[in-house]
């Protein structure tokens, strides 16, 4: 179990900073927009003093009311700002987001099969419950945070020429509420983490025992979890608790330091005005700085920075700690696995323990470049040969090798490059031809994209589309075929040395599915069908007949010539 130290609230922001390095340019942009936003506060106080002093009080009506229009149009230029800065927020957080759950679930699925840790789904969800929140708070931080420095300074920076004493009084005051952040910073920490831990404990102890509810019942120990379930939210409550009266007490030290300046402007009020240090104007325009701004934007850079910020630093931490990465090391794809020689070694199958094994000590060579067609009766096991082959499924017993290593030890993303399995189902997705296209080979250049289109006679589909810059909107409105030929060219633009076809053509005209096959041998890479069409076993370089859980491998005329289940084979495939 996790304890409250092991959450690294440093490498947690850390994690924060990498999720959304990428960003600058939005960062960038986001800061400008910010900048425009908070313009009017710089000239709020100003020009309310000038409207004062040189039109209103002279009862020079037009001068004042020109000058308060200038404000409002100030205000409405800042607002342009605050819309155009929403674009770069959500870019941010978004990406932030994806990034973040990518890490956790891949983690997590990478440490479930190669450490073979227990595959616990309250984790990713944990994970993905932390993400959401973080995801709020984010929004949250930005949307303040970069207005509220941008108007304290330029709050700052008016009160200096109007006040100067008082802008004084507001550095004080502004640095005393950073002092105490900073002083309250470590106890708010761990109470935060202690929280928040307390949480998770109560939600999966809950969890547990609501699973466990029958057994609890059985055996009788339905107090005893209720007393343990109360403990925890005592726990939880007293955690909460603490957070409240931290919050109190900060709250009371902030809005005095907020308020310090103007105390001291409404003080020295009489004496200034009198004795002509401070016009009416400039009175009412410092006021407009402390209380339209200062005190409020200081406030909210104190909840952000004390409450949402270690939040925050918490929450990072803890998807930290479950998208932690798998101690696995996966052996290097080296050339000479790039081949494209796939083999059977013994390999024995079954869908389980009880079922009669699919597959039964069965060996295979398939050398570099060579064309095999699989064919056998339906239900043989071609397609769970397929799915061994390309390393979907992993034997009971024997060895599946790619270029001599167990296919199985080989990094997931690597070998997919490297050896493709396009089943009967084609996936085509809502996006462009182009993402539709590259999904297997995201570095795929225009003209290898075309070229791949060319090859497998999908031009006309494509250019209906628009070409590859087109867009691929209904899927579901494609026939089966048109989703064939997508996901054919799709493999073929990938840089897969071995491309396994289970019936990845049976919706295509037999001489398309020539074309398409002809296509992939002349690249020479390794070519496993699974053959929908008795033609296609005719073209092979062999033929892999699959029965009762066997193999008999051989070329066409060989197995005509001595298997009658494969003349069978023949003879039906020609009545249909
Ligand atoms: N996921 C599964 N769970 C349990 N049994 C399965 C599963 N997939 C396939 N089978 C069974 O395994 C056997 C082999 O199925 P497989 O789909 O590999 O045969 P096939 O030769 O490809 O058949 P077809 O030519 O009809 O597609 C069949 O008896 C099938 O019912």
């Amino acid at each position: 179990m996790t304890t409250v130290e092991d959450i690294r609230i440093d490498s947690g922001w850390r994690l924060a900073a990498d999720s959304v390095r990428g960003q600058r340019g939005a960062f960038a942009r986001l800061l400008a927009w910010s900048f425009l936003q908070s313009v009017p506060v710089l000239f709020s106080g100003a020009l309310v003093a000038q409207a004062l002093d040189r039109g209103f009080l002279r009862g020079d009506f037009g001068t004042g009311a020109l000058l308060l229009g200038t404000y409002a149009a100030l205000v409405v230029i800042g607002g342009f700002g605050a819309r155009q800065a929403m674009e770069p927020l959500a870019t941010i957080v978004e990406s932030m987001r994806f990034d973040l759950i990518t890490r956790t679930v891949t983690a997590s699925l990478r440490r479930a099969v190669h450490d073979e840790e227990r595959v616990d789904g309250r984790n990713v969800e944990a994970a993905t419950k932390h993400t959401d929140t973080l995801r709020m708070l984010v929004s949250q931080l930005l949307v303040v945070l970069r207005t509220a420095v941008f108007s304290l300074v330029f709050a700052i920076a008016g009160l200096f020429f109007l006040a100067p004493i008082v802008a004084w009084t507001a550095v004080a005051g502004s640095v005393l509420v950073a002092f105490v952040i900073v002083v309250t910073a470590r106890g708010w920490q761990r109470r935060v983490r202690e929280s928040l831990l307390a949480e998770e404990r109560l939600s999966a102890n809950a969890a547990n025992t609501l699973l466990g509810l029958r057994d609890v019942i059985a055996c009788g120990a339905a107090e005893r979890a209720e007393r343990d379930l109360s403990a925890d939210v005592d726990t939880h409550a007293r955690a909460a608790l603490l957070v409240g009266r931290l919050v109190a007490g900060r709250v009371a030290i902030i809005s005095i330091g907020g308020r310090l300046p103007l105390a001291v402007l409404l003080l020295a009020a009489p004496a200034a005005v009198a004795g002509g240090g401070l016009t009416p104007g400039e009175l009412l325009g410092a006021a407009t700085y402390l209380i339209g701004t200062l005190d409020p934007m200081l406030r909210s850079i104190v909840r952000l920075i004390g409450e949402i910020g270690l939040q925050l630093g918490v929450l990072f931490g803890r998807i930290l700690e479950y998208s932690r990465p798998s101690t696995w090391v996966p052996p290097e794809l080296t050339a000479t696995s790039a081949g494209g020689a796939l083999a059977l070694r013994g390999v024995s199958f079954g869908y389980s323990a009880s079922s009669e094994r699919v597959l039964d000590r069965v060996d295979l060579d398939v050398e570099p470049g060579e064309r095999l067609v699989v064919v056998g009766p339906s239900g043989a096991g071609k397609s769970t040969m397929a799915n061994l082959l390309a390393g979907l499924d992993r034997p009971q017993q024997g060895e599946v090798l790619f270029g001599g290593t167990d296919v199985g030890s080989l990094e997931e993303t690597a070998l997919r490059r490297r050896l493709t399995l396009l089943p009967q189902e084609a996936y085509v997705f809502s996006g462009s031809v182009r993402e539709n296209l590259a999904y297997l080979n995201p570095d795929a250049t225009d003209a290898e994209l075309e070229s791949a289109v060319g090859a497998v006679g999908a031009d006309e589909l494509i250019a209906a589309r628009g070409g590859i810059d087109g867009r691929i909107d209904a899927p579901n409105e494609l026939s089966e075929g048109q989703k064939q030929l997508i996901t054919l060219a799709r493999a073929y633009a990938c840089p897969a040395d071995v491309v396994v076809l289970d019936e990845a053509t049976c919706h295509l005209h037999p001489e398309r599915e020539r074309q398409v096959e002809e296509a992939f041998a002349a690249t020479g890479r390794t070519l496993v069908i699974i053959a929908h069409r008795m033609s296609s076993a005719m073209r092979a370089d062999r033929v892999a007949l699959l029965h009762e859980g066997t193999l008999s491998v051989g070329t066409h005329e060989e197995l005509r010539d001595e298997s009658p289940l494969y003349a069978d084979l023949i003879g039906y495939w020609n009545e249909v």
